[in-house]
């Protein structure tokens, strides 16, 4: 009988764990003689003063707390994990599931347009069926500058994309790929036909830029439209005329988000965000997975939404399973980095201590969330509980979107019925949605911001 090979392994990691517990004896050692040494003063020292009694106390209690405190922090050093994925076990691509990648932008002055796009693009030249991925854009600062880049970056990924699969390029978001000064791909052949082709990919993202440029200086679309506006939802096509279906066998979909903002409904900042994409999407795509993404950062490797889809498909892996996190990177921080901006202790040495024990918490940004996660507990077998409108609100179409058998319409190639969908969108986009639901008490993102911490009892990886 044949037997599946696993998609994924975890090991300890080695010397690490050695180290931490050679260290954490060493420590302990010292602490127990520190302690005794305190106590045994208590009994053999001169107390007859108050304050030396009092300096006493202050210090001894000092030492417990903090004793105390690194006894805690032991135990994400106590098993850390290390995992490995074996991407080319995957079932075959008409096989894997879905993914929704939700960007969240809010201010075009203070993230640059450009900047935003080259997140989009780097989520839309994911390695990963172009019919299986959805990109969302939610843009609260409602400014034109981003519908209007959408555009151009659609317009510019229909020659990115098949440029990077044919080169395997690794680094996907074309500032970053442009930017560096040895590339990847040139280092052991230089391929003549691939730096001709680049010149002239190259030159068409310099124009892509300009064109984003021109439209920021000549200010028709810079501004926002204010905190006073209504829904807009827009699935970005080349003409309007388009259909999804035919686009879809090159391009993944890509949808622009403007939620409703009125000065007397609270926003939620980019919680509230979160969730008008979670409707949103929940009627257009439905993705059994989503992946999130902050418009400061982009995607690094194109590969990672397979190697997440070895967790979440792998049929080893526990039900309870809710998100794989992905370390973050940052650009531009100083050499030396002595404030430890680029977080290196949370993303190289806690976050895999956490795994060995019950999990990484999220890092509110690059990782790929199981959406049926975000309405039950490990305990709720189904979602029967979050199929009344007091639970989430009363769209039809968004509670029929919770069903197992849900099949969303929106690629029937029928104009009137992506007219209705999107109508039914902007409806999920209102800030009134969620009054008198228990819509973000319950079954979402939308507990305090920041972060899902509610999550965390359901991750397992
Ligand atoms: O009203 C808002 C405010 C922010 N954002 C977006 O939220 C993201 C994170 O905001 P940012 O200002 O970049 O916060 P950071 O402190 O850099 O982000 C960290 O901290 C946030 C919580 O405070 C998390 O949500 C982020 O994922 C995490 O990377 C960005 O894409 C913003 O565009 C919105 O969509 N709407
Ligand atoms: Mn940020």
């Amino acid at each position: 009988m044949e037997t599946k090979l696993p998609l994924h392994v975890s090991q300890r990691q080695q010397p690490q764990t050695t180290i931490y517990r050679f260290n954490t004896l060493v420590h302990s050692i010292a602490l127990i003689a520190l302690l005794c040494y305190r106590f045994s003063s208590l009994l053999h020292g001169q107390f007859n003063e108050f304050m030396a009694i009092f300096s006493w106390i202050v210090i001894s209690f000092s030492e417990l707390l903090h004793s105390f405190l690194w006894v805690l922090g032991q135990a994400v050093r106590w098993r850390p994990i290390t995992r490995h994925v074996f991407a080319e076990r995957l079932p075959r691509d008409s096989e894997l599931p879905a993914i929704d990648v939700f960007i969240c932008t809010a201010d075009p002055t203070k993230e640059p347009t450009v900047g935003v796009m080259n997140t989009v693009i780097s989520a839309m030249c994911l390695d990963y069926p172009p019919d299986k991925l959805f990109v969302y854009l939610s843009d609260d600062g409602g400014a034109p500058i981003t519908l209007y880049g959408m555009k151009e970056a659609y317009s510019f990924a229909k020659s990115w994309i098949p440029f990077c699969n044919k080169y395997g390029i690794t680094t996907r978001a074309p500032e970053a790929y442009f930017s560096e000064l040895i590339h990847e791909d040139e280092k052991n052949s230089l391929n003549s036909i691939l730096i001709k082709e680049r010149k002239e990919i190259e030159l068409r993202y310099q124009v892509f830029r300009q064109r984003l440029e021109r439209a920021k200086d000549s200010g028709d679309a810079s501004f926002s439209s204010g905190q006073n506006r209504p829904p807009i939802v827009e699935v970005i096509q080349d003409d309007a005329m388009e259909e999804i279906g035919e686009n879809q066998a090159m391009m993944p979909l890509l949808v622009y988000v403007s939620r409703e903002k009125r000065p007397s409904h609270p926003h939620h900042f980019k919680a509230g965000a979160l969730n008008v994409l979670l409707r949103v999407s929940g009627i257009i795509s439905n993705s059994p997975y989503i992946l999130t993404l902050d418009c400061d950062m982009y995607c690094n490797d194109s590969t990672s939404a397979r190697q997440a889809m070895c967790f979440h498909i792998d049929p080893n892996t526990s039900p309870s399973l809710a998100f794989v996190q992905f370390p973050q990177k940052f650009h531009n921080i100083s050499k030396n980095d002595i404030y430890n901006e680029l977080l290196r202790t949370a993303f190289e040495v806690l976050w895999y201590g956490f795994d060995g024990l019950k999990g990484p918490i999220l890092s509110g940004t690059g990782f790929y969330m199981k959406r049926e996660a975000l309405y039950r507990s490990p305990q709720q077998k189904d979602l029967s509980h979050v199929t009344s409108t007091t639970n989430v609100g009363n769209s039809e179409e968004f509670i029929a979107s919770l069903r197992r058998d849900y099949k969303t319409n929106a690629f029937d190639n029928d104009d009137n019925t992506l007219a209705s969908l999107l109508h039914e969108a902007r409806l999920l986009a209102s800030c009134t949605y969620e009054q008198h639901t228990q819509w973000g008490e319950q079954a979402n993102f939308l507990i305090t911001e920041p972060e899902i911490s509610f999550l965390l009892y359901t991750s397992n990886c």
